[in-house]
């Protein structure tokens, strides 16, 4: 992606006795940045309201905005040596500006202005808004300004990590649940379903997780449970989505001997495990149909029948179920049950993808950074490493389809690989690229460490045998022949194997 150039300055007392002088061999520092680098995109000046203008200048002035597109921001300062009023007011330009902003790179211009304003660029520049610093001379010309000190990696996160550990603690202590201090977040969206979640826990409720892949359903599901009176029962978590629809029944009730081919003893389910405490129902709307019937009969009776049992026993367990589908939806196309729906949806926790939390992605890249230095134990290779600034912005940037997973799992790849003690800005983009679905063929993914290629394998073949079903119409005959294989059973037992078996099968 090309970035645009912004060129910001204050209009200084050189530039207004350059005006003055109608020099064109000594133009000031704003024409000479002009002059010397003509691709800004946006030129935004800076000028004291308070400030004397002669007639000079005012003709300079519209000579310049004839010449490049020039936005004149006009600043009521008491004093231009007014170092917070000056910090203030650029900030709220800035932002006006709509920056920090992944296509543009601003420029702040040190040379004009007074020393107060020339600080507050500096520091302006080297935290909120990150910015490439130009000075301009006579004598030299248009220079880069740059220093190593990044105030933004090395300093502030730290800083800001310990208030908003603060914060979070005092949070958990008030309410007497810690356990919601290791959901991470600052942003609005986040803590409103965190207060939600709180409140939920309290009750003995069933609960209905919302959102997409990786965004902290789980973790929320835990924090609800740790925090309610069965904290002290198991939390047993189910990914329903993985558990063959033949075994959905048995899995989670339990079965008897002989109640099937294979059903060689008894066997408790899930809900027996979680006696007293909490069963977490990962992806639910991936359940097939009868055992939908089977647990709302549970949720309404508080009693399951084992598969082959003739008859049902007691069950105490608070469910807590969560999908990343539109379950809404899958009612309405007749896949999920809308009794079962609204049994689960007595409280609802719907969690904001990751792009959508204002202010919490910089949070958890220091939270799982310092986790990840931590547990380096005292291997030198692996400790204590930060970001570069680049770095930082381009993850600040991302949209994060994968959520918290994936940005987790994307600081570890970058710390593993990262050569020296500071991660580069091409370390994070590789760690990245490494898992962006369809950026590498199969054959040539790179190999190392946690490479899986049984994992690989699966997702080849899953890749196809949805592919043949969507293609046929879900007519397995059709699929199976597509597929090279001799009979649709072979297909069966595949699309069994992958959990791809749905209700719109035809032979
Ligand atoms: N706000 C957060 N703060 C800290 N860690 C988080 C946060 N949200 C998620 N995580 C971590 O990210 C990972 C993924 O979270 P989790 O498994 O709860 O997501 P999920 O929505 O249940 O995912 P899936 O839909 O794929 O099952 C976990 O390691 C979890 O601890």
């Amino acid at each position: 992606m090309t970035q645009e150039s912004w060129l910001f300055a204050w209009i200084g007392a050189a530039d207004h006795q350059a005006a003055e002088a109608d020099d064109r061999e000594r133009p000031g520092p704003i024409a000479s940045a002009l002059l010397a680098h003509e691709r800004f995109g946006r030129v935004v000046l800076l000028t004291n309201y308070g400030f004397e203008r002669s007639k000079p200048y005012c003709d300079w002035l519209e000579a310049l905005t004839s010449y490049v597109d020039v936005d004149l921001y006009e600043i009521e300062l008491s004093s231009p040596i007014n170092y917070a009023e000056i910090y203030e007011k650029v900030s709220a330009e800035l932002k006006r500006a709509r920056l920090p902003r992944r296509e543009v790179l601003p420029t702040f211009h040190l040379s004009p202005g007074t020393p107060a304003m020339i600080a507050v660029w500096i520091l302006l520049a080297k935290t909120r808004f990150p910015a490439r610093l130009i000075q301009t001379s006579a004598q030299r010309g248009l220079e880069r300004v740059d220093f190593n000190f990044d105030l933004a990696s090395d300093f502030l996160p730290e800083y800001l990590k310990r208030s908003e550990d603060r914060i979070e603690r005092l949070a958990g202590e008030q309410l007497g649940v810690p356990e919601f201090a290791r959901i991470i977040h600052r942003s609005p969206a986040m803590r409103k379903q965190v207060d939600r979640a709180r409140r939920i826990a309290a009750f003995d409720l069933p609960v209905l997780v919302l959102g997409e892949t990786g965004t902290g359903k789980e973790l929320f599901a835990q924090a609800v449970h740790a925090a309610s009176k069965r904290a002290n029962r198991p939390f047993i978590p189910v990914n329903c989505g993985a558990i063959p629809r033949e075994l959905a029944n048995s899995e989670l009730f339990g079965h008897k001997r002989g109640a099937f081919t294979g059903a060689d003893r008894d066997r408790d389910g899930h809900f027996k495990a979680a006696e007293g405490g909490t069963l977490f129902l990962d992806e639910i709307g991936d359940l097939p149909s009868d055992t939908q019937v089977r647990l709302l009969r549970a949720l309404q009776e508080k009693e399951v029948t084992p598969v082959g049992a003739s008859k049902p026993m007691k069950v105490d367990v608070r469910i807590i179920a969560a999908t990343h589908r539109d379950l809404q939806a899958d009612v309405t196309a007749g896949r999920f049950r809308e009794d079962l729906f609204h049994r689960l949806a007595v409280g609802i926790i719907n969690l904001p993808a990751l792009r959508e939390r204002d202010g919490d992605v910089e949070l958890l890249i220091d939270h799982f950074l310092d986790q990840l230095n931590a547990g380096a134990g005292f291997e030198p290779e692996v400790q204590h490493k930060k970001l570069s600034l680049e770095a930082r912005n381009f993850l600040l940037a991302h949209p994060w389809p994968g959520n918290i997973r994936e940005l987790y799992h994307t600081l570890v790849r970058s710390v593993i690989w990262s050569d020296g003690d500071t991660i580069t800005g091409d370390e994070v983009r590789e760690a990245l690229l490494e898992v962006a679905p369809g950026s590498q063929g199969v054959l040539d993914r790179p190999l190392h460490k946690g490479f899986d290629l049984q994992a690989l394998l699966d997702e080849v073949s899953r890749h196809y045998l949805e592919r043949a079903m969507q293609q046929t119409n879900h007519r397995k005959k059709l699929a199976a022949e597509l597929l090279g294989f001799p009979h649709y059973q072979t297909l069966t037992n595949w699309l069994r194997r992958f959990g791809l078996e749905s209700a719109e099968e035809k032979e």
